[in-house]
C-alpha cells in the first residue's frame, strides 16, 4: 500500500497511472481518495489538485476486418494536410508487406512507417510493438507527433491495447489516444454472424466493441436499409462509440486523430444515449440466432436460422458483447466500491472488454475518471466538481454476457 502511495505521488506530478492488477485497481482508488483528503489537509485555501499535461505521444490503432479500408484510411490520413508528422507502424501477416508498399508510394517521406512483419500484432510479436515503439521514442523523439498503428485484419485489439497500459517503456512515454475501427458495410454482417469454436473470439465482433471511433466504410455498395440495420447492431455491441458512414475512409481527420484516450464526452454522451428503460433492458439480448453460414452470404436468408447440434447455443451468440450504462446522482462509499469493483473484476474481467467510468467520491474534490481493458485499470483524478455542480457518475461497460440489472443494483448499492 504505502509502495502504491509513492507510486502515485510521483505520478501525480506526471503521468496518470496504469496498474495491470485488480487489486492495484481498488488500491488506487483508495490511494487516490486519501491523496485527496491529504491535499485537501494541508492546503485548506486551494484544494485543487494539479492535473498535469499529459505530454506523452499520442497513438491511434486502426483495426477492422480483411478489406474493410483500413489501409485506404491510413492512406487518407498519410496524405491529408494537417500538419501532423505521422509514425506509422504496419502489421502485415505474411512476408510480402503489400501494404506497406502501397503507403509508402504515397506518402511524402516526413513519415517514419516500420514493418512489423511475419506475425499478427496481436499474439506472436507484441514483444516486437513494446520494442519498435521503444526504439521510435528513443531514436526519433521530436521528429514525430503522433504514431498509427494498422494491425491486420484478423488482430483481436485486446493485447494491442494492452501494450499500452501494461507496458512501462511504453506507458511512460506513449499514451493510446484511441482505437478506430474500420467496417466493411458490405461484408461485415457475415463476419459478425460466424461461428466460432468455443472459446475463439469473433475478432470482428471484438474489434468493434474495443473501439472509440467506428467507421463504417464501402457505403457504396449497399442500400441504406442494409446500412441502417448493420448500424443498429454495432450499436448493441458498442454504444459508447461515435460512428461514421464512409466511402473510401474519407473522415475528417479530427475524427481518428487526437481523440484523447479519456474521452469524457463521449462517456457522457454514450450514457446520456441511453433514454429509456426498454432501451436499457434490451442490452445484451441482441441474438440474432443466426447459427451457421456458408460462403454463399449474400441472401440473408438463405441462412438464417439454419441450426446444426455442433453449433450450441453457448458459442453462437457472438452479440452477448454489448454495451451498459449508467448514471446515478451521488457519492460513493469507498470500500464499498473497492469491494464491489474488486469482486466485479476478479469474476469476470474476462468479459469486461472495456469499462469507462466518471466517478464521484465521498471524500474526493475531484471526479475520478477511469478506464479498464479486462484486468489493466487506468485511473486518475480529473478536475474538481463544480460548486454547483451534481455530482453524476457515469460508468459504461463493454463486454460479454453483461447484465444490465445486475451491475446497476451492484454499483448503486456502494452508493452513500
Ligand atoms: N467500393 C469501395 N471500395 C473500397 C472502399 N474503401 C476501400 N475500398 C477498396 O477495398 C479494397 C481493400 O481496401 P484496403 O484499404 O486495402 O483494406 P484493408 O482493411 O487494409 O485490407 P487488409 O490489409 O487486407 O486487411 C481496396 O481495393 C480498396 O480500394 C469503399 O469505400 N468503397
Amino acid at each position: 500500500m504505502l509502495k502504491l502511495c509513492e507510486h502515485l505521488q510521483s505520478n501525480r506530478e506526471s503521468a496518470p497511472l496504469s496498474y495491470s492488477y485488480t487489486r492495484d485497481a481498488l488500491a488506487l482508488l483508495q490511494v487516490s481518495a486519501a491523496a485527496t483528503a491529504a491535499a485537501a489537509e494541508s492546503e485548506s485555501s486551494d484544494v485543487s489538485t494539479k492535473i498535469p499535461p499529459d505530454d506523452r505521444i499520442p497513438a491511434t490503432i486502426i483495426t477492422g476486418f480483411l478489406g474493410s479500408g483500413k489501409t485506404t484510411l491510413l492512406n487518407h490520413i498519410l496524405t491529408a494536410d494537417h500538419g501532423k508528422r505521422i509514425a506509422v507502424i504496419e502489421n502485415e501477416y505474411g512476408e510480402v508487406d503489400i501494404d506497406g508498399s502501397l503507403v509508402a508510394a504515397k506518402t511524402t517521406g516526413a513519415e517514419d512507417i516500420v514493418m512489423l512483419n511475419n506475425g499478427c500484432l496481436c499474439c506472436t510479436v507484441r514483444g516486437d510493438l513494446v520494442r519498435m515503439i521503444s526504439e521510435l521514442v528513443n531514436k526519433k523523439k521530436g521528429r514525430f507527433d503522433h504514431i498509427v498503428i494498422e494491425t491486420t485484419g484478423l488482430a483481436n485489439p485486446a493485447p494491442i491495447i494492452q501494450t499500452f497500459y501494461a507496458e512501462d517503456q511504453v506507458f511512460n512515454d506513449v499514451k493510446l489516444d484511441g482505437v478506430v475501427t474500420l467496417v466493411d458495410a458490405k461484408h461485415a454482417d457475415f463476419h459478425l454472424d460466424e461461428v466460432k469454436p468455443k472459446g475463439v473470439v469473433n475478432e470482428a465482433v471484438e474489434q468493434i466493441a474495443y473501439a472509440d471511433r467506428i467507421i463504417v466504410n464501402k457505403t457504396d455498395l449497399v442500400g441504406e436499409p442494409e446500412i441502417a440495420s448493420l448500424v443498429q447492431r454495432i450499436k448493441n455491441i458498442n454504444r459508447m462509440a461515435h460512428l461514421k458512414r464512409t466511402e473510401f475512409g474519407k473522415v475528417d481527420l479530427d475524427y481518428v486523430l487526437g481523440i484523447g484516450g479519456f474521452d469524457l464526452e463521449r462517456i457522457e454522451s454514450a450514457v446520456d444515449a441511453k433514454d429509456s428503460k426498454e432501451d436499457h433492458a434490451s442490452h445484451g439480448h441482441d441474438h440474432d440466432h443466426d447459427h451457421d453460414h456458408h460462403h454463399h452470404h449474400h441472401d440473408e436468408h438463405e441462412h438464417k436460422h439454419e441450426h446444426h447440434d455442433h453449433h450450441s447455443h453457448e458459442h453462437t451468440h457472438d452479440p452477448g458483447v454489448s454495451s451498459v450504462s449508467i448514471v446515478c446522482e451521488g457519492s460513493l462509499d469507498l470500500e464499498k466500491a473497492n469491494i464491489w469493483l474488486g469482486t466485479l473484476l476478479l469474476e469476470r474481467s474476462d468479459d469486461i472488454y472495456r469499462m469507462k467510468g466518471l466517478l464521484s467520491v465521498e471524500g474526493m474534490n475531484e471526479r475520478f475518471v477511469f478506464q479498464g481493458v479486462h484486468d489493466i485499470f487506468q485511473g486518475s483524478p480529473d478536475r474538481l466538481w463544480g460548486p454547483d455542480e451534481p455530482r453524476i457518475n457515469k460508468i459504461v461497460f463493454i463486454g460479454k454476457n453483461l447484465d444490465a440489472q445486475e451491475l446497476e443494483k451492484g454499483f448503486k448499492s456502494c452508493l452513500l
